[in-house]
């Protein structure tokens, strides 16, 4: 399967709203503590937008809402996916994307049967803490010899700049969340990097 390059990551249906209607193909939403009712009202709204868009919708950790609101794709990371039914995930015919960070988790990850897989982060991030240092360049080289044919998803710290070391060394799509949703003009970047994807779409 070919997954678009460019992913774009953002956390309300405001986002959703601004920045798909740009050309943006495959977005996540990942939002972080919402009480269910709102947070179903916000994959509704994505949902519809997406598809206005022809733009693929993934989400983030909420599966359960994912299943119900006839959603395609599911990320989920390991802690996730421990407590995750992955029969039901199945039987919905949602898609899968995992996190992974290291070899343990890569292992755990093949063994699930996803569509893709996520390698992180690959160069420093503000977005959150997190336990593993930067991955860096090689890793991407090594990790795309493991999961092939499944396309490979890299994350953090990306920008349009660091983009043709990430796809050189094998990445079949770049992830952010930072370098758009704070820069000063996130429409004006989102353009850029569309265009700085273009070569590998
Ligand atoms: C494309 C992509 N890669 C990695 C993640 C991180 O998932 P996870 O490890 O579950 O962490 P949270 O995003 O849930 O905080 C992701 N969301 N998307
Ligand atoms: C959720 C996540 N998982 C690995 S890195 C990361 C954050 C990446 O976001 P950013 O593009 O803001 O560095
Ligand atoms: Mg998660």
């Amino acid at each position: 399967m070919k997954l678009e390059p460019f992913y774009l990551i953002v956390d309300s249906a405001a986002w959703v709203e601004r920045l798909v209607p740009l050309g943006v193909k495959l977005l996540q939403l990942r939002i972080k503590d919402m009480e269910e009712r709102r947070l179903r009202e916000e994959i509704r709204a994505a949902k519809a937008i997406c598809a206005a868009h022809d733009c693929t919708l993934v989400i983030n950790d909420h599966w359960r809402l994912a299943i119900e609101e006839g959603c395609g794709w599911v990320h989920l990371g390991q802690e996730d996916l421990a407590t995750a039914d992955r029969a039901a995930i199945h039987a919905a015919g949602l898609k899968l994307g995992l996190s992974t960070h290291d070899e343990a988790e890569l292992a755990t990850a093949l063994a699930a049967s996803p569509d893709y897989l996520a390698l992180g982060p690959i160069f420093p991030t503000i977005l959150k803490k997190m336990k593993w240092a930067p991955q860096g360049l090689d890793r991407i080289t090594e990790w795309k010899r493991r999961v092939a044919p499944l396309p490979l998803v890299a994350i953090g710290g990306l920008t349009p700049e660091r983009l043709p070391g990430i796809f050189e060394n094998g990445a079949d799509t770049a992830a952010v969340v930072t370098d758009i949703l704070l820069h000063p003009d996130p429409e004006a970047r989102t353009r850029e990097w569309i265009e700085a994807t273009a070569p590998w779409r």
